[in-house]
């Protein structure tokens, strides 16, 4: 029977190389930066151009869907899933290191049908790394089958992290006791790519043993969280519980034991969810 969706995850990756270029090429241009929640949670209008480009082109191919923008919402678009065919799309996940021209920089577009993730597309367009997964049916980067790392001991493991882009005192004093606590597991390394999707993509690809992080936003993981189940790993709450993809929290491990003894060293907080109507954050 063929696959409903196989020809909008086709056309997402087709789209997302195209946004890739677009992003390649702004690199060599002058920026114009702009901030949004805090003085360091960055926006440029390379941001806005290619999630406009990304939505224009998937409008004429599929004129019912509906989407979820990270620049949309910014602009006081709501941030509403539905049962509707869903794109949800952060057209430069790594601003900041797209900014700096930090070599981490992402096009991620995740898609749900009925409030289940069909497929998800991550592409790493300075490394051109373009990760894939579809709903039961395996994740893949450049056509490669991903498989999460087989280490079962978290003293042997490497843990990916963020500080994000809240400079609170309370959410930054939180952020560093959960490094600390991890840390002191003791684990091998803490590393962070500077973007939550290729972050969740070297979870998938058994670079790091686990990825977690508290301030993320829908956008950030949709796509990442299919690439990670579909590689053999798990996701879960930073609390522990089932993992809320408005919830702006999440572990994504190899392991369940990784996930769990992580969570057991998270000193947690909540932010305002991304389903929150904006009056009310
Ligand atoms: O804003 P953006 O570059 O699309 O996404 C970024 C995330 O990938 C990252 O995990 C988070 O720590 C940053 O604060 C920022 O949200
Ligand atoms: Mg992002
Ligand atoms: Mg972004």
């Amino acid at each position: 029977m063929a696959d409903l969706w196989q020809n909008a995850m086709d056309y997402a990756v087709a789209i997302a190389r195209k946004a890739g270029e677009v992003v390649r090429d702004a690199l060599r241009d002058d920026m114009k930066v702009m901030t949004k929640s805090s003085s360091v949670d960055l926006v440029t209008q390379t941001d806005q151009k290619v999630e406009q480009l990304i939505i224009q082109s998937v409008k004429e191919k599929f004129p019912t869907h509906r989407f979820i923008g990270e620049e949309s919402v910014a602009a006081g678009e709501a941030c509403d899933l539905t049962d509707s065919p869903t794109w949800i799309i952060d057209p430069i996940d790594g601003t900041t290191n797209f900014v700096h021209a930090f070599p981490f920089v992402a096009v991620s577009i995740g898609f749900s049908v009925n409030k289940q993730s069909e497929f998800g597309v991550v592409y790493s367009c300075l490394e051109d790394k373009m990760f894939t997964a579809r709903r039961g049916k395996g994740a893949f980067c450049n056509g490669e089958p991903l498989k999460v790392s087989d280490q079962e001991d978290i003293k042997q493991s490497i843990i990916a992290t963020e500080f994000g882009s809240s400079r609170e005192p309370e959410a930054v004093d939180k952020i560093f006791s959960s490094l600390r606590n991890i840390l002191c597991i003791p684990v091998h390394g803490v590393r962070g790519a500077g973007s939550a999707a290729i972050n969740m993509c070297l979870v998938a690809s058994g670079c790091v043993e686990a990825y977690y992080e508290i301030g993320i936003h829908i956008w950030d993981v949709a796509a990442g969280s299919l690439i990670v189940s579909e590689a053999g790993g798990v996701l879960m709450d930073v609390e522990g519980g089932v993992v809320d993809l408005m919830s702006r929290r999440i572990v994504a491990a190899n392991r369940r034991a990784i996930a769990e003894r992580i969570v057991k060293e998270i000193d947690s907080f909540s932010p305002p969810r991304d389903d929150t109507p904006p009056s009310k954050q």
